[in-house]
């Protein structure tokens, strides 16, 4: 078993990283008394009663809510069927929600933990490569509006991560895909050497080949649990996280959530991050081809969804949780490994990027 820390001070935690289902100890000593295993109707025929099991015991007061799956089901209203479970139940303060999952179950349980009684604790058991690589650490939590992705919600850190690779096997390989989107990123805003490392490992890390695939689990995990521990709530390195975000999440919210996986989504908005970093005089050419070439080998997309408009790019990103004072901050490119929040740059050069991938 790997284990990693995130350093937060009092809210510190552990992401363990190894057979955490078949040698389930760490899972077992969650310590509360109340547990709700918080899933969906995908994974919980696959792992709820493994992850219930190992939960027993004497004294203690097992739950499960069982949500619809989808992205388009990232919602206040589904968050609500948490807390009706619970109120239903008389579910107290002393309850420990685990979210089992992907991201969209991730996000949802955390934040359900974060307004269930103005706050108890939760715990991720990520079961996607996206969640295993991004969304179960670093406690941003909520759920979509219509007008846009992830707009309501609240930081609340879990008390540790339990990753089991061994789920991945189960997974279909588009979200295999979307989730080495995320581990790219990692790479591209933080660690060169890394970038190098998935280029030339990506078919092993994608066939599953367990040592590749525990390595690159613990690398993006260590990076992105190094930014949050420095910026736990956003107010200056965190943001370099949501490299490509911008971009990606327009397209989510104007396509229609779940019409794109958010990892497809973020690979085309890297893309367009970098290019607008070429534009700017950042960093060459070559570097976008080399981003492209190792996102479309993993099977992402990297052009912008057909028909999808300029305006419809511009009206969606005015809405990017980024924007400061009426500017818009992105995250760009100034090396391979080295990136930078800033508005500083022409809206001409912005426009260019948007037309070249549009073409309306
Ligand atoms: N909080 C964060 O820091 C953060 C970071 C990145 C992404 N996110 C969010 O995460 C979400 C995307 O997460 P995701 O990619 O995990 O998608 P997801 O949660 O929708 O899961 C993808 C699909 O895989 C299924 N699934 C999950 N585990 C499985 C398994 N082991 N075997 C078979 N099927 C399985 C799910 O039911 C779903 O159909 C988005 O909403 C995104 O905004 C959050
Ligand atoms: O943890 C972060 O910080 C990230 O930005 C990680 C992203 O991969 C993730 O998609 C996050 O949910 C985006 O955050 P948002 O604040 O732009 O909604
Ligand atoms: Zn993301």
């Amino acid at each position: 078993m790997k284990t990693i820390q995130v350093d937060l001070g009092d809210r510190s935690y552990p992401i363990h990283i190894g057979s955490c289902f078949s040698d389930d100890a760490l899972i077992r000593s969650i310590p509360n008394t109340e547990v709700v295993v918080v899933t969906n109707e995908t994974v919980a025929p696959l792992y709820a009663d493994q992850v219930l099991a190992s939960l027993k015991r004497d004294g203690r007061r097992l739950g499960q809510v069982v949500l619809p799956d989808g992205e388009a089901y990232k919602t206040l209203d589904t968050v609500n069927r948490i807390f009706t479970y619970l109120l239903e139940g008389n579910f107290s303060r002393k309850v420990a929600l685990v979210a089992l999952g992907g991201g969209v179950v991730g996000d949802m349980t955390g934040y359900a933990a974060a307004c269930y009684q103005r706050g108890v604790d939760f715990y991720q058991i990520p079961t996607t490569l996206l969640s295993q690589v991004d969304s179960s650490v670093g406690g941003k939590t909520g759920v979509n509006h219509v007008l846009g992705k992830n707009m309501i919600g609240a930081f609340k850190q879990p008390k540790a991560v339990f990753i089991d690779p061994e789920t991945l096997k189960t997974l279909p390989n588009r979200e295999l895909s979307a989730g080495f989107a995320e581990v790219v990123k990692h790479g591209v805003i933080a660690d060169a050497t890394y970038f190098e490392h998935l280029e030339a490992n990506v078919e092993s890390i994608l066939a599953l080949e367990s040592d590749a695939l525990v390595q690159v689990i613990g690398r993006s995990c260590e990076i992105k649990a190094g930014v949050v521990a420095k910026d736990e709530t956003e107010q200056g390195v965190r943001a370099t996280l949501n490299f490509g975000h911008t971009f990606g999440h327009a397209i989510e919210t104007t396509l229609g959530y779940g019409q794109w996986l958010h990892g497809e989504a973020v690979a085309v908005g890297m893309v367009m991050a970098a290019d607008l970093s070429v534009r700017l005089g950042m960093i060459d050419n070559l570097l976008v081809e080399r981003v492209k070439n190792l996102l479309a080998v993993a099977g992402l997309p990297i052009e912008a969804p057909s028909g999808m408009t300029q305006n419809q790019f511009s009206t969606a990103m005015k809405r990017d949780k980024k924007v400061d004072a009426g500017a818009l901050r992105l995250v760009l490119l100034q090396s391979l490994g080295k990136a930078l929040v800033t508005a500083d740059y022409p809206q001409s050069s912005l426009d260019e990027t948007l037309a070249e991938f549009c073409r309306d």
